[in-house]
C-alpha cells in the first residue's frame, strides 16, 4: 500500500471503484485525449485527476455508500464483540449450539465484510473459527460431532466462502495498492459474480432463512441483553445458529423453497437497519452484475475478438487502398518521360526502353500524349488518372472548318549531327533573307524566324540549337515541325545524332528531306552518305526513293534556294492549311528573361491570328499580349499561322513545348491558369515524393548510389532544357545526377536554400546569382558554378562526377636499388650506398627495404645524391648516396624498392 500512487493502478480496477464499466471509463479518456488502449492500461496521477473530476458524483456516493458500510460495519463488530464476551460468560449450556450458528452469522458477516471491507476478513475469520473450536471444546462434543455430520453440506458451504473470500481478499489487496479513492463495493460484487450462482441463491436464502429460523428458535433460546436492539440481533445470532441444523436438514429434504413471503412484517421491521444497508447492496450488486451480465468476462472476449477482427479487417483494407493508390497515378497528358518515370519510381531509362520496344524513340524530356502514357502505365502496372484540368475546352484543339482554312507556310526544323552545319545553313538563309528583305534590320535570336522566298513564298525555320544535348528541343520542335531538313557533312558520315533525327522525325511522321552539306569540301563524298542513309531506309529520290536530297554549301551558299524550293515543293504536298480568322493557337518556342522587357517567350502561331491585347494561357501561365516582335525585333500587331513572334505579357515564365491559346477574357485565362497550378502543384509534390523513392529503391537495388543533384537556372528554357537533359545523361549505375529544380531567371534565396536543403549544386548558365543568393550561399556552403558555354558545364559536372567516383590506388614500382655500403654521417644519419639495378629511382618516390626478401621498412627518402651532388633521379646502372626518412637501420645487402602510387580516377 506505501507504493507510489501512478504505480499499478490499471484502469478496469479505476473503474470498478467509481461503479462504472470499464468501456465508459475508456471512452471518457480517449475523450480527454489520452491514449488509452486496453482496460489495462495504467491510470496516472493526470488522468486520475480528470476522472476525479468528471466522476465527482459517483466517487462521492460511493464514498458516503463506503461511510456507510463502515459505520455499519462497526456497530455490527461492537455487537459480535458484546455477543463474544457474553457467551464466554457461562451461559454456555444454553449457547451450546451456538457457535456453529455463530459462525453462520458471522459468515453472513463475513459476505458482507468481503463486499466492504475485504482486508480486514481473513482475522475475522480465522479468529471466530478459533473461537467457535474452543467454545465447542469444552462443551458438548457429541452435539458438534452431530451438528457437523448433519451439516456436511453447510460446513462445505462454508469451506467455500471461506475460500473464496480469501481469494477475494488476495485480489482486492492487490488491486487497492496506491488507490485512494475507497469504494469497493464493486469490486466484492464483481468477485462475488464468479462465485456459482447456485451458491448464491444459498446465501441469499440463507439471509432470508435467518428471521425465520429466528422465530423459531426464539423460544429455546434465553438471552439476556438489556437493550432491545442488540437482544433482537443477539436472538437473530442465536436463532441462525440454531436453525441451521434445521436448515440444513430442511435444504436436504425441501431445497429452497423459503421466501420472503414466510417473514413476518414485525421481524422485517426490526431487522430495517441492517436491511437498508443491505438493501443497498443488493441493488448496487444487481447492478453491477446486470452490468456485466452484458459484457461479461466471456462476451467481453467474444466482443474483444470482434473488436480485433474488425479492426484488423479494416487496417487490410486501408493497405490495400493504399497499395492501389499506391498505383493510380495522377497524370496530365503530355507529361515528359522523366516525369512519367518518377512518378511511377522506375527509373528514366526504362520508361525510354520501354517507349523504343513500342516503337517511340524518346528523349528523357520529351513529352507523351496520353495513349503512349497509358501503355507505359500499364507496362509498369500502374493505372492512369488523366487530370482534368489540363483538358479545359480551352485544350481541346477542334479542327477547324474545311472552308476556313487558308495555305500556311511550312514550319522546318534542321536536324543532324554536331558540326555537319545546321547553324551555317540557318544563318545563310537568314543573311540572304535579310539582304533580300529589308535590309539594315538587327537579327534577334528568338528561337525561330520566318523567310520569305521569291515569289511571295514564305517558310519558318525553327532554330534550335545544334548540340547533340539539345534532343528535347528537337523533339519539341518535330512537334511543331511540318518538315525536317536533315543535313548530313559529305566530308563525314551518318552519324548517332543523323540516326536520332531519322528516328525523330520519322517517330513526328514528318517527311524529311536531305541535305549533304560540304559538298564543296574536297574530301567530299555524297554517295558514300547516299549509301549510308540508305541503309537506315532513307533512300534518296536519284536512288529511288522518296526522299528528296540536295547537295548543297552552307559556307558558300550553293544550291541553298534549292533546298528552298523541295521545302515548298514538300509543303505544297502536305497541303498544310490553317484558319488565320480565329483565336490564336500555338507553341511556346522558348521563354528568356529579358532585363529590359521582363518575361518574354517565342510563340509560334499555329492557327488563327494572334493579336495585340488578346488575353493567352500558355501551360500554368497566362497573360494578355503587350507587345510582339519578329526575329529583327521589329514590332508586329498581327501574327498570323506559321508565324513566330516574341511576345510580351507573361506573369511567369511559360515552358518550352507549352500550348498557348488565345482566350476571349482575362479572367477565363486567369482562372485556367490557377487551375493548372494547382494539379502542377501537386504532380510537382508527387513526383518529389517518387523521387524519394525511387532513390531509396536505386540505393537498395545499386548498393549506395552516390548521386549529384543540380539546380539549373538559365536565361533561356530551350538552353535550361537542354542542359539539364546532357546532365541527367550523365549518369551511370554509380553516380546518379538528378536534377531537382530548373528554371529561368537569376538565382534566388529560394534556390540556394532548396540546394542547402537538398545537398545540391546550382549551375547558372547565363545568370547570376543576386547579392542576397550570393551572401546565402556563402554561408550555407552551397556551390554556384556559372557558365557561358554549355559544354563547360557538362565537362565540369563530369569531372565532379569523376571526383566523386572513388579513384583507384595502385603502385608502381620504379626502381630496384641495391644497398652495397652504409656510411654514418653525424648529424644526417645513416646514408646507404646504393647501385641500382633496375628503373630509375626519383628523389619523390615512396620506398620499401627489403631485408631477406621481409619488407622491414615503408617511407621515403631523405636525400638522394651522385657523389656529393642532390640529385632528382638516378638511372639504371648507376651508384648513387641514398638517405631514408626517420630511418637509420640500413645494411649492406638490402634492397631498397622504390614505388609510386598511382591514383586512377574512374572514369564515367
Ligand atoms: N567547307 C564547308 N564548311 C562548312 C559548311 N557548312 C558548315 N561548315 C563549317 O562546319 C563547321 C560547323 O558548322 P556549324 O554550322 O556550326 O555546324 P552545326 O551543325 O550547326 O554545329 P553545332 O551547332 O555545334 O551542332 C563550321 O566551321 C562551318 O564553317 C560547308 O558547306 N562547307
Amino acid at each position: 500500500m506505501s507504493e507510489p500512487k501512478a504505480q499499478k493502478i490499471r484502469l478496469y480496477k479505476v473503474a470498478a471503484e467509481i461503479n462504472l464499466s470499464s468501456e465508459s471509463l475508456m471512452e471518457f479518456l480517449q475523450k480527454k485525449g489520452y491514449e488509452v488502449k486496453t482496460i489495462n492500461t495504467i491510470i496516472t496521477e493526470e488522468m486520475m485527476n480528470d476522472i476525479k473530476t468528471h466522476f465527482k458524483k459517483d466517487i462521492e456516493k460511493a464514498e458516503k455508500h463506503q461511510k456507510k458500510v463502515e459505520e455499519f460495519q462497526k456497530k455490527r463488530v461492537d455487537y459480535v464483540e458484546q455477543v463474544e464476551t457474553k457467551e464466554k460468560q457461562p451461559i454456555a449450556e444454553e449457547v451450546k449450539v451456538e457457535e456453529p450458528v455463530q459462525v453462520e452469522v458471522q459468515e453472513t458477516n463475513e459476505e458482507q465484510k468481503s463486499e466492504i471491507i475485504v482486508e480486514e476478513e481473513p482475522q475475522v475469520i480465522e479468529q471466530k473459527e478459533e473461537k467457535t473450536e474452543e467454545v465447542i471444546q469444552p462443551e458438548l462434543k457429541e452435539e458438534k460431532v452431530e451438528l457437523q455430520l448433519e451439516d456436511q453440506n453447510i460446513e462445505i458451504t462454508q469451506e467455500e466462502t471461506k475460500t473464496y473470500i480469501t481469494e477475494t481478499e488476495k485480489q482486492l489487496a492487490a488491486q487497492k495498492k496506491g488507490l485512494t479513492i475507497v469504494g469497493k463495493i464493486d469490486l466484492g460484487r464483481k468477485k462475488k459474480k464468479q462465485e456459482p450462482k447456485e451458491k448464491q441463491k444459498e446465501k441469499t436464502q440463507e439471509e432470508k432463512q435467518q428471521p425465520q429460523q429466528q422465530k423459531e428458535s426464539q423460544q429455546p433460546i434465553v438471552i439476556k441483553p438489556a437493550v432491545s436492539e442488540v437482544k433482537t440481533e443477539e436472538k437473530d445470532a442465536e436463532h441462525k445458529k440454531k436453525k441451521k441444523v434445521l436448515k440444513a436438514k430442511k435444504k436436504n429434504k425441501q431445497g429452497d423453497e423459503t421466501s420472503d413471503e414466510l417473514i413476518p412484517a414485525k421481524k422485517k421491521k426490526k431487522m430495517k437497519k441492517f436491511e437498508i444497508d443491505k438493501h443497498e447492496v443488493e441493488v448496487a450488486i444487481r447492478k453491477t452484475l446486470l452490468a456485466m451480465d452484458d459484457s461479461g468476462i466471456g462476451d467481453r472476449a467474444v466482443i474483444r475478438k470482434k473488436k480485433r477482427k474488425e479492426k484488423a479487417e479494416l487496417q487490410e483494407r486501408i493497405l490495400e487502398e493504399k497499395e492501389l493508390e499506391k498505383k493510380k497515378i495522377k497524370v496530365t497528358e503530355y507529361i515528359a518521360v522523366n516525369e512519367l518515370a518518377n512518378l511511377m519510381g522506375v527509373s528514366v531509362s526504362e520508361v525510354i526502353s520501354k517507349c523504343i520496344s513500342l516503337g517511340l524513340m524518346v528523349s528523357i524530356n520529351q513529352r507523351l500524349d496520353v495513349e503512349t502514357i497509358t501503355l507505359i502505365a500499364d507496362d509498369f502496372g500502374f493505372e492512369i488518372e488523366l487530370v482534368e484540368e489540363f483538358q479545359t475546352d480551352v485544350d481541346a484543339d477542334i479542327p477547324d472548318p474545311e472552308e476556313t482554312l487558308k495555305p500556311r507556310p511550312p514550319v522546318v526544323t534542321i536536324m543532324g549531327h554536331v558540326d555537319h552545319g545546321k547553324t551555317s545553313l540557318l544563318d545563310f538563309i537568314r543573311s540572304a533573307n535579310v539582304v533580300a528583305g529589308e535590309a539594315g534590320g538587327i537579327t534577334q535570336h528568338i528561337g525561330a524566324y520566318k523567310v520569305s522566298i521569291d515569289g511571295g513564298k514564305e517558310i519558318t525555320f525553327l532554330d534550335t540549337p545544334g548540340h547533340e544535348a539539345f534532343t528535347a528541343m528537337r523533339a519539341r520542335g518535330a512537334k511543331v515541325t511540318d518538315i525536317v531538313v536533315l543535313i548530313v557533312a559529305a566530308d563525314d558520315a551518318v552519324m548517332p545524332q543523323t540516326v536520332e533525327a531519322i528516328n525523330h522525325a520519322q517517330a513526328a511522321n514528318v517527311p524529311i528531306i536531305v541535305a549533304i552539306n560540304k559538298i564543296d569540301k574536297p574530301n567530299s563524298n555524297i554517295e558514300k552518305i547516299k549509301q549510308q542513309l540508305a541503309e537506315r531506309n532513307i533512300l534518296v529520290e536519284d536512288w529511288g526513293g522518296k526522299y528528296q536530297c540536295v547537295e548543297v554549301s552552307a559556307k558558300l551558299g550553293k544550291n541553298v534556294d534549292l533546298l528552298l524550293e523541295k521545302i515548298l515543293l514538300e509543303a505544297e504536298l502536305l497541303d498544310l492549311k490553317a484558319n488565320p480568322d480565329r483565336k490564336a493557337r500555338g507553341t511556346i518556342i522558348e521563354s528568356q528573361l529579358d532585363k529590359g522587357r521582363g518575361i518574354t517567350a517565342t510563340v509560334l502561331v499555329q492557327k488563327g491570328t494572334l493579336k495585340i491585347g488578346d488575353p493567352f494561357i500558355a501551360g500554368v501561365t497566362h497573360g494578355r499580349v503587350r507587345a510582339m516582335f519578329d526575329e529583327r525585333g521589329k514590332k508586329v500587331s498581327e501574327a498570323p499561322p506559321s508565324t513566330p513572334v516574341l511576345v510580351l505579357g507573361f506573369e511567369s515564365a511559360p515552358q518550352a513545348g507549352d500550348t498557348f491559346v488565345a482566350v476571349e477574357s482575362e479572367r477565363e485565362a486567369r482562372e485556367i491558369s490557377i487551375k493548372r497550378l494547382q494539379v502542377k502543384r501537386e504532380q510537382d509534390h508527387r513526383q518529389v515524393h517518387h523521387i524519394t523513392l525511387d532513390e531509396i529503391a536505386n540505393q537498395i537495388s545499386i548498393g549506395g548510389v552516390k548521386e549529384l543533384p543540380i539546380i539549373v537556372k538559365g536565361d533561356v528554357d530551350g538552353s535550361i532544357e537542354a542542359l539539364s537533359d546532357a546532365l541527367m545523361k550523365l549518369s551511370n549505375q554509380e553516380v546518379q545526377v538528378k536534377v531537382i529544380h530548373k528554371g529561368v531567371g537569376a538565382i534566388s534565396e529560394g534556390d540556394v536554400l532548396l540546394a542547402a536543403a537538398s545537398k545540391a549544386i546550382i549551375i547558372g548558365f547565363h545568370v547570376r546569382p543576386n547579392v542576397n543568393a550570393r551572401k546565402l550561399a556563402e554561408t550555407e556552403k552551397v556551390d554556384i558554378r556559372l557558365y557561358n558555354i554549355i559544354y563547360d558545364a557538362i565537362n565540369e559536372v563530369k569531372s565532379a562526377l569523376e571526383g566523386m567516383l572513388s579513384p583507384v590506388l595502385s603502385e608502381e614500382v620504379v626502381a630496384t636499388v641495391e644497398v652495397r655500403e652504409v656510411f654514418k654521417v653525424p648529424k644526417v644519419g645513416t646514408i646507404a650506398g646504393c647501385y641500382v639495378q633496375d628503373g630509375k629511382i626519383d628523389r619523390k618516390n615512396k620506398i620499401r627495404l627489403f631485408r631477406d626478401g621481409i619488407a622491414i621498412y615503408e617511407g621515403e627518402l631523405s636525400s638522394l645524391k651522385r657523389f656529393k651532388d642532390d640529385v632528382r633521379e638516378v638511372e639504371k646502372g648507376f651508384e648513387c648516396g641514398i638517405g631514408i626518412a626517420n630511418f637509420n637501420d640500413i645494411k649492406v645487402g638490402d634492397i631498397i624498392e622504390a614505388y609510386k602510387v598511382i591514383e586512377t580516377k574512374k572514369k564515367l
